[in-house]
């Protein structure tokens, strides 16, 4: 045997993926009778195969009732040869068959990427080819399918050959074997094929039983990112996680990161057993000789070789949802198994798929390819994806959806932040705002244009300047003019808008100030993001609630009657939209009372 090969299949629809899959589990004898003869009925009703079984109905018709139950990204069907056994990551061919298939790919040996010999090579198929190899998948065969369609045309099939290798030449994937075959009739499938006797290469399942399959190193050092905790019983504490690379044995000092504290390996369990030794690729239990204090998400490292800490990174990033990436908005980023905030400082360029040339982009739509500066809250241990994998995939998790919009790999860390301290200062926060006699805030007004934010945020000024309170107010009319001058209105500009004056708060905030902030600031991701940056009780929400109706008849700047003009686009409210805060500390409608009313109760 050959040890174990993960594959996938890509291509665009109708390449024949389905029916290719069919063929190999039906020619490996992975059918039972029974379902066999179910085919055979299904194909004679809804097969395109005439009286002959449409294999392709054999995973359609599995994928279909997948579909009735959970939501499954990626089925793994398995099959084996005396040769090898094979996992196939079957990714459906629906529409985040992109994000099925990056998630296919990450965990792959090999890739078999399909394209009908009528059509040649498409922006599809090279795009899929751009993310095998970026997802670090080296060993690719191009399945040339319905060659029969061709007549087995020699000259087709150098044609779309030779056009491949040199695309994936430049991918830097060197060993890629083109196959000219059908998988409707099986040939050069798993049999050789007498149609094309001017081929003398493998057929596809001879190369899938030879190719060469692993792909973490089992060198050392030692990598073991914690998945689990286990307690059962305060005798017992044991850690538990997949070797991402390296050898483990009782007696084997390691150290925790990121905390950096050491502790020997006292036992090692895979299962219920005790093991004198464990390896790459393998889950495990351990226990350590100290009490150490690990959670999930830190790693554990040989002792004298621990994985390098970074928080800024230069990043591929695919993306994979419909709303786009905006650069500055924060995100929740996993890291094997620790999830931090982050963002996307920057789009260094967007891939184009098909030439590979760098292009500029301001933001990245669904199914973009995109080198990428991040920005994590804090350091976290990694090693580049190039490496390996397990230490340098990450995800990318919409905060308020939870949804994953996108999928990456790490190339290096920013040396940037290892020259930059945080400056330990001996006056502080507390100190300075205890010379004021005041308790910091930031007091963040948002709403529609004309909604009221200015006027309430100055007479709030006004008050509480008259009890001796030291205050500030930034306003959104006053910061667009000195520090965010070069930002529009379009989305990446108001995240970014929002992002800077959000910091500015916090310095003020940290200079013992209370910062009335009064921006429209409307969307829910960066208002978070301003409340993730202050301590608990020290970022008050209020919502100026007034109704778009009431703003437009106040229209104080007579901008309401320029928008529905057609002269200023996305324009919040009527263009562009307003979300509202779901849990605001302080919700103030306005319609009807005064300021001086209204501010009553948050005085008191
Ligand atoms: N397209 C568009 N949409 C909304 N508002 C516009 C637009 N163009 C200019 N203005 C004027 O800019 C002020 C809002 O700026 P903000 O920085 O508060 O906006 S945001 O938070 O970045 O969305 C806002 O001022 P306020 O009326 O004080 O809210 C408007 O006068
Ligand atoms: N209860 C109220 N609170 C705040 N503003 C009010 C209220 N009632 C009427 N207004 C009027 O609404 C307008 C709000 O404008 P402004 O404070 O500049 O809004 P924003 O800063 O949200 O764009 C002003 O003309 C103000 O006099």
């Amino acid at each position: 045997m050959n040890g174990r090969l993960r594959f996938l299949t890509c291509g665009s629809v109708d390449d024949g993926k389905s029916t290719l899959i069919g063929r190999l589990l039906f020619d490996t004898k992975q059918i039972f009778d029974d379902q066999f003869q179910a085919l055979e009925k299904d194909s004679a009703r809804f097969g395109t195969q005439g009286a002959a079984p449409d294999l392709a109905l054999l995973v359609d018709g599995l994928q279909a009732e997948r579909e009735q139950g959970i939501t499954i990204d990626v089925a793994y069907r398995f099959f084996a040869t005396p040769e090898r056994a094979f996992i196939v990551a079957d990714t459906p061919g629906h529409e985040q068959y992109t994000r099925n298939m990056a998630t296919g790919a990450s965990t792959a040996d090999a890739a078999v990427v399909l394209v009908d010999a009528r059509k040649g090579l498409l922006t599809q198929t090279r795009r899929h080819t751009r993310i095998v190899a970026l997802m670090g998948v080296r060993q690719v065969v191009l399945a040339v399918n319905k060659m029969d369609l061709m007549d087995w045309s020699e000259s087709a099939f150098r044609a779309i050959a030779d056009e491949y290798a040199a695309f994936a030449q430049e991918l830097g994937l060197t060993a890629v074997q083109s196959i000219p075959l059908s998988a409707l009739t099986g040939d050069n499938l798993t049999q050789s094929s007498t149609h094309t006797p001017w081929y003398g290469g493998p057929t596809l399942l001879q190369w899938l039983e030879n190719v060469p399959a692993g792909l973490e190193e089992a060198t050392p050092p030692l990598r073991l990112p914690v998945q689990l905790v286990l307690r059962p019983h305060a005798e017992f504490r044991g850690y538990c996680g997949r070797i991402a690379q390296g050898t483990l044995r009782p007696g084997d000092a390691v150290r925790v990161l990121p905390s950096g504290v050491s502790s020997t390996v006292q036992q090692i369990f895979v299962g219920e057993q005790a093991q004198a030794q464990a390896q790459t690729g393998e889950s495990v239990c351990i226990t350590l000789a100290d009490e150490r204090d690990i959670s999930r998400g830190d790693v554990l490292c040989a002792v004298d070789a621990p994985l390098e800490m970074a928080e800024q990174f230069h990043a591929h990033l695919l993306w994979l949802h419909e709303q786009a990436l905006i650069p500055g908005r924060p995100y929740w980023l996993q890291l094997h198994h620790r999830t931090v905030s982050a963002t996307v400082s920057s789009i260094r360029h967007r891939i184009d798929p098909n030439s590979g040339a760098e292009l500029a982009a301001r933001e990245l739509q669904m199914n973009d390819i995109a080198e990428v500066h991040l920005n994590l809250d804090r350091p976290l241990p990694f090693a580049p994806y190039a490496e390996n994998r397990p230490l340098g995939a990450f995800i990318l998790i919409d905060r308020l959806s939870n949804a994953t919009v996108g999928a990456g790999m790490l190339d290096f860390a920013l040396r940037r932040d290892h020259n930059l301290h945080w400056q330990q200062l001996s006056v502080n926060k507390a100190a300075r705002a205890a010379l004021k006699h005041q308790p910091p805030r930031c007091v963040w007004f948002t709403g529609l244009s004309g909604s009221g934010k200015s006027t309430l945020a100055n007479l709030l000024e006004k008050r509480l300047h008259a009890q001796g309170h030291h205050t500030y107010v930034l306003d959104g009319d006053n910061v667009r003019h000195g520090l965010n001058r070069d930002l529009g209105f379009a989305e990446a500009d108001r995240a970014e808008n929002i992002r800077r004056v959000a910091e500015v708060a916090r310095l003020m905030v940290d200079a013992g100030l209370i910062v009335l902030v009064s921006f429209i600031s409307p969307y829910r991701a960066e208002r978070e993001f301003a409340r993730s940056l202050f301590t608990p009780g020290e970022f008050l929400e209020v919502f100026v609630d007034t109704p778009l109706e009431e703003c437009e008849r106040r229209d104080p700047k007579g901008i309401y009657a320029r928008a529905r003009a057609g002269q200023i686009p996305n324009f919040t409210g009527i263009s562009s939209p307003y979300e509202l805060p779901l849990t605001p500390e302080l919700r103030l409608s306005t319609p009807g009372s005064s300021p001086e009313a209204l501010l009553e109760p948050v005085l008191m």
